[in-house]
């Protein structure tokens, strides 16, 4: 036994060895090849550590950690994690030119253990490598799922769900302690995507059982860094033991949705997404290049979760945040809200056409408080020029949109809450969110930018309308607004330290608020 042990970490020891020379010896070889054939520099950035690059230098706040080292190495700099070179882009140009000039060329993804072992070995839209099986997951979805008659259909499912939330706030009237807002937000987006998705409610108003558990456990994969992503010599060891959670937790899911294949084989179909889908998958329409496979249905039902949930929640939290610490600009969007609704009913979708206070309000809550702080990595296909310097094939480019959103000559006074610039007259009135202005970006921009983005704005505007308008909103215990904790955690999306409790007030005719 002890000289099994003996020879085994004499091996592993061997193998490190080998590897660190061989990293060290590689990198370096790499980046005079880059420099020697191209005539060209590589982006500037800070030195790293042998093997480990720039990995400990990163923290827990990364779109931080970039925005200070962009005030050092400029709005194109470069990174090493592991042995996957990094470009960092944290200004509107050098976005621009990532995203929209060389926009093909950067429309892959990086390799993801996610991807691998929980989304069916890259059958997913948000991993998949960019080619036939992507343009084909992306026209099923914009086509069939989320096309703007799919999500007029489907208003009836989100408005049912807003009743219930507002009815819970309401029935939290009297509560001294107030309500964790968040957590009621979140249960009622997730709803209204397990809805659209499987024609139910998944999660139940005070726990979500066994599929709250599972999604609980995704998200948390999903967010984690994984280091053996920029280190696959490490992958055989899975040290952070994520792997093994990342298998456990995709034959869960793969249980319990094959098990909602098989009663909606019984019970015949519905006008849900999963109905659709395998309907697409049996008859698929027009001349698509990939055929639509039993992975590719879960991958996509998984991804639109991941994708819509928390990313939607956490910015209407952000929103009412916003709202009560400033007042007045709560009163103006009720106000707006009121001459539209009137105060006998909650808002709908169909409510929401013209309603500028209301969208100034999101845009700028996106812009101080981006869901997605660092787009989802891109990588380049080809190796190419930007702004005078050469980038290597398959350097992951990270896009710091939170930089972006917070440049004073973008956005002047940018640590004020100011919806007003994006109201006529105003600096930013023409900004729009879908991809085109690169100073605001919350859904990404070009090829890749997110599927859900029209389902995730109308989700988040007509939450945001309805706690506006069916509440004031007072904070417990005599915290002031301006003492509220703006502490944020960076995970799957940029969420708060402290999740916002607060008491809603409600200021409807009581009729309003039953279901
Ligand atoms: C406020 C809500 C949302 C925000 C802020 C958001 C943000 C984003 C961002 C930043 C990206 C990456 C873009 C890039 O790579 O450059 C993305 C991709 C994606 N999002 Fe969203 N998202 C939201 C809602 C949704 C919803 C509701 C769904 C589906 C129902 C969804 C599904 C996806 C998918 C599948 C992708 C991958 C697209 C691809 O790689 O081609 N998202 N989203």
């Amino acid at each position: 036994m002890a000289s099994f042990l003996l020879i085994t970490t004499t091996l592993l020891i061997s193998y490190l060895i080998f590897i660190i020379i061989f990293s060290i010896t590689n990198n370096k070889k790499k980046n005079n090849n880059n420099n020697k054939v191209h005539g060209l520099p590589l982006p500037p950035g800070p030195k790293g550590w042998p093997l480990l690059g720039n990995l400990p230098q990163i923290g827990s706040k990364p779109h931080e950690t970039l925005h200070k080292l962009s005030k050092t190495y400029g709005s194109l700099f470069r990174l090493r994690f592991g042995s996957v070179t990094v470009i960092v882009a944290s200004s509107v140009d050098v976005a621009s030119q990532f995203l929209r000039a060389l926009d093909t060329n950067f429309s892959n993804r990086p390799p993801s253990s996610h991807a691998e072992h929980i989304a069916y070995n890259y059958s997913n839209i948000i991993f998949s490598p960019y080619g036939p099986q992507w343009r084909m997951l992306r026209r099923v979805s914009t086509t069939h799922l989320l096309s703007t008659k799919a999500l007029e259909d489907m208003s009836h499912v989100r408005e049912k769900e807003a009743a219930f939330m507002v009815n819970r706030l309401r029935r939290a009237e009297n509560s001294t302690a107030g309500v964790v807002v968040g957590k009621e937000v979140n249960v009622c987006v997730a709803n209204a995507l397990t809805n659209a998705m499987f024609g139910r409610r998944m999660f139940g108003d005070g726990d979500g059982g066994e599929f709250k558990d599972m999604v609980v456990e995704i998200m948390k994969l999903s967010a984690a860094f994984n280091i053996s992503d920029f280190m696959p010599w490490l992958k055989p060891l899975d040290i952070q033991g994520l792997v093994g959670r990342m298998k456990r937790v995709h034959n869960w899911f793969d249980d319990l949705i094959n098990k909602i294949i098989e009663e909606r084989k019984i019970e015949g179909g519905r006008a849900d997404f999963l109905s659709v889908l395998l309907q697409q998958k049996e008859n698929p329409s027009g001349d698509q290049e990939t055929k639509l496979t039993d992975g590719n249905i879960k991958a996509l039902l998984l991804d639109m979760f991941v994708g819509g949930t928390d990313t939607t929640s956490s910015t209407v939290e952000w929103a009412l945040v916003e709202l009560i610490r400033h007042p007045d600009i709560l009163v103006a969007v009720q106000k707006e809200l009121d001459s539209i609704v009137g105060l006998s009913r909650l808002v709908k979708d169909v409510d929401l056409v013209n309603v500028p206070i209301l969208q100034a309000v999101i845009k700028e809550t996106f812009r101080l408080h981006p869901p997605v702080p660092l787009l989802i990595p891109h990588t380049a296909s080809e190796a190419c020029e930007v702004a005078g310097y050469y980038i290597p094939k398959d350097a992951t480019l990270l896009v710091n949109t939170w930089t972006i959103c917070r440049d004073p000559e973008v956005y002047p006074r940018p640590l004020e809450f100011d919806p007003s610039r994006f109201l006529p007259g105003g600096k930013q009135a023409d900004v729009d969110l879908k991809g085109s202005h690169m100073e605001l970006m919350p859904f990404g921009s070009g090829r890749r930018i997110c599927v859900g983005m029209r389902l995730g704005l109308r989700m988040l505007s007509f939450l945001v309308a309805n706690l506006a308008h069916g509440f004031d909103w007072a904070l417990p215990n005599g915290l002031k607004p301006e003492d509220l904790n703006m502490d944020v955690e960076f995970g799957l999306t940029l969420e708060r330290t402290v999740p916002l409790v607060a008491r809603p007030i409600p200021r409807l005719d009581p009729k309003a608020y039953v279901v």
